[in-house]
């Protein structure tokens, strides 16, 4: 049987696959340094807040903002938050070839975002969460294996 891979940090071993990881991506005329910062920028409507997360050095900076709830969240993030997740991933991989070999080379593995900090997009640490952000990989895996048949 196909053993899992577990990612969680970005310089373990297929820590490509965080968020939190040096690959960026093009959108439009825009350098997002990190999936994280595109993901966090788009919780706002403020161009200004947008730009100073889209500013920030590291991932973890970008995400200290974002998760400040004393700024103002869109109000439809809840709805919208899987499909922006889903499309800077996308763009991670598809710009990023050594990211999609790695990505491809992982067959039907399930990927799993390990860690006790998050039971939305990682497993929660005891496999109870939702791992979104393993599942959003594995169907960028599938689309990306079907583009290329
Ligand atoms: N490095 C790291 N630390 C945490 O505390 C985390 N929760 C995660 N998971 C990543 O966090 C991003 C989403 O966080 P929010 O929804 O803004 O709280 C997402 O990239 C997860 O993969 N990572």
């Amino acid at each position: 049987m196909n053993t899992p891979i577990y990612f969680y940090r970005a310089n373990d071993e297929y820590g490509i696959f965080s968020n939190f990881h040096r690959y960026g991506f093009w959108e439009g005329k825009t350098r997002w340094r990190t999936v994280e910062h595109y993901f966090q920028a788009q919780k706002f409507l403020d161009p200004a807040i947008q730009r100073q997360i889209q500013r920030c050095f590291k991932a973890s900076e970008a995400a200290e903002i974002g998760r400040n709830r004393k700024l103002p969240l869109r109000k439809d993030w809840e709805s919208i938050k899987n499909e922006v997740m889903r499309h800077a991933v996308l763009q991670k991989f598809s710009q990023h070839e050594e990211a999609s070999a790695l990505l491809l080379s992982t067959g039907d593995r399930l990927l799993i975002e390990h860690t006790s900090k998050d039971a939305y997009w990682g497993d929660g640490g005891d496999g109870s969460g939702k791992n979104m952000l393993g599942t959003i990989l594995m169907e960028v895996r599938e689309h990306l294996r079907t583009e290329r048949m």
